[in-house]
């Protein structure tokens, strides 16, 4: 079954195409990740995707509805990590989760919530007296507190230390294998390689590749580099059979190879050249104040 579903997506903001044209079907129960450079478009189709931008052309399907103008009902079903989260800093995570957990009809029990996003210890201290990476992980416990069946992660480990991150994917995994669909844009390649079942590239709103992360851009087919050290020097032959090339260098060296390494290129390098032709000279400025608030965070500051 399709979770979303995007046909001819098109935005502009007066003469700068934002998303231009994008097609995409995301399945049930899939981890997508969408990769793009800065202004890519990202931000703004998730946004359309969760109802809170207009689109000016396409069609689009999220959950079997349209987004735009989507009721309650629908969003109860939906989870959304913002990329950060606004001032409740005199609550407790403990109080901020059990209060949006009010809005939704099978939320998680709170304990189950803190403990999944690693905020025992913090449970009951001010928002206030959270680093920034404990902060996100609230952030992540409010987009998952009310059991969503499509979950929405924009840049959910910025800030996080590695140990964190390693959780934080732990926890996206154990998610998925509830059958939680998953939204992820990202700009960590080994994140998406670690989580996402398929990874999207876009630029300049347009989608430049879609495949799995061991399969984009032909990358399970490229040649590999195989170099070993000989004779105190650093030996390298790019092939396209290194299984073959290693077993000649065992047979030559007649046991181990000194400092044999076998590379292919990287999800990060198939990235790079894939998205080469599109970025500018200078990074764009990170994305424009969006408008989206945190509706949770406004309904409990209100
Ligand atoms: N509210 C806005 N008004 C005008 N231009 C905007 C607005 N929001 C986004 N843009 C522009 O639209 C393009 C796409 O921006 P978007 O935020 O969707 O990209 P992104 O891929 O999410 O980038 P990032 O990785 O920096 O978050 C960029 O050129 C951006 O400057």
């Amino acid at each position: 079954m399709t979770a979303i579903s995007i046909r001819g997506l098109e935005k502009a903001y007066g003469s700068k195409r934002a998303v231009d044209g994008l097609d995409l079907d995301i399945e049930t129960g899939e981890v997508f990740a969408l990769l793009g450079p800065n202004g890519a478009g990202k931000t703004t189709t998730v946004e359309i995707l969760e109802g809170f931008r207009t689109r000016d052309a396409g069609e689009v399907s999220v959950l079997g509805e349209d987004p735009h103008g989507a009721n309650r009902l629908w969003r109860n079903r939906i989870g959304i990590v913002l990329q950060s989260s606004s001032g409740l800093d005199l609550l407790t995570p403990r109080e901020i989760l059990a209060s949006t957990a009010r809005s939704y009809a099978k939320p998680r029990a709170i304990d189950e919530v803190i403990a999944a996003v690693g905020l025992e210890e913090k449970a009951d201290v001010r928002i206030a007296g959270l680093s920034g990476g404990q902060r996100r992980r609230l952030d992540v416990g409010l987009g998952i507190v009310g059991r969503p069946e499509l979950l929405f992660l924009d840049e959910p480990t910025t800030g996080f230390d590695p140990q964190a991150r390693r959780d934080f994917w732990e926890l996206i995994r154990s998610l998925a294998s509830e059958g939680t669909t998953i939204l992820l844009t990202t700009h960590y390649l080994d994140e998406a390689e670690q989580l996402a079942d398929r990874v999207g590239v876009i630029a300049g709103g347009q989608l430049l590749a879609l495949d799995t992360p061991a399969n984009l851009g032909g990358r399970a087919s490229e040649e590999a580099t195989v170099t070993w050290l000989e004779q105190g020097q650093r030996q390298s032959v790019r092939t396209a059979t290194p299984t073959l090339e290693v077993r000649r260098l065992a047979e030559r060296f007649e046991g181990e190879v000194p400092e044999l390494v076998v590379n292919r290129p990287s999800l990060e390098d198939t990235y790079l050249s894939l998205i080469a032709p599109h970025v500018a000279a200078h990074d764009e400025p990170a994305s424009h104040d969006t408008g989206r608030t945190n509706s949770i965070a406004q309904e409990v500051s209100a």
